[in-house]
């Protein structure tokens, strides 16, 4: 598998990517709070909510399509692998078939540049995503912290990591 990402020379890797990233845009837009109308972070943290709901939901929703199209090259690679070995197979027995006379498996896939690609926008997308939702926790003062409490109370005994917080049972909702 491709390695995607990379840390800059010099510079030491934190003990949790993820962990150290959420904190600082967290910490990012909650100072936005004093930025002013030219900050679009501003704008979605002090103006009519509708904004940043409606946001996170068109955001959610380009998640769901742009995973939708990885299905789709995925789907049409997998039909013109099909496609060829048939093909090869010339509709006669050539050995490219099995005694029972399905395809010969496993069959080579190619997937082309533009599968790559949506998966690249898919995550492009899920960015989007997250930094709408934590501009959302900021507006309702729910902190990194308790968000990972929620997490981490659904998590079973084995799951959870070593010193996870976690919720007061008084705080445990259940889903509606
Ligand atoms: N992480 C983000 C971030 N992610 C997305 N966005 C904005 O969210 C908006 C998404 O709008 P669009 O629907 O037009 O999405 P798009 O990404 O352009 O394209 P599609 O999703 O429609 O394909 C764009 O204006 C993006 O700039 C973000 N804006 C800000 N941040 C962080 O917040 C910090 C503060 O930013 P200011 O808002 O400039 O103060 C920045 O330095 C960043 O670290």
């Amino acid at each position: 598998m491709v390695n995607k990402t990379f840390i800059p020379e010099g510079e030491a890797a934190p003990a949790s990517q993820i962990g150290a990233t959420l904190e600082a845009l967290a910490a990012t837009i909650a100072a936005r709070r004093d930025a002013d109308e030219a900050s679009y972070t501003y704008r979605l943290l002090t103006g009519n909510v509708d904004g940043v709901l409606k946001k996170v939901m068109e955001e959610s929703g380009e998640v769901a399509l742009a995973a939708k199209d990885v299905e789709g090259w995925a789907t049409s690679s997998l039909a013109a692998a099909v496609a060829l070995e048939a093909t090869e197979a010339g509709g006669t027995t050539t050995g490219a078939e099995t005694a029972d006379g399905g395809a010969d498996f496993p069959l080579s896939v190619q997937l082309p540049p533009e599968y790559g690609e949506a998966v690249d926008h898919l995550r492009y997308e899920a960015a989007d995503v997250v930094y709408h939702l934590l501009v959302v926790l900021e507006r309702y003062g729910i902190t990194l912290d308790e968000f990972a409490a929620e997490l981490n109370n659904r998590m079973t005994e084995g799951e959870r990591p070593h010193g996870a917080v976690r919720l007061h049972d008084e705080f445990v909702r259940r889903g509606k």
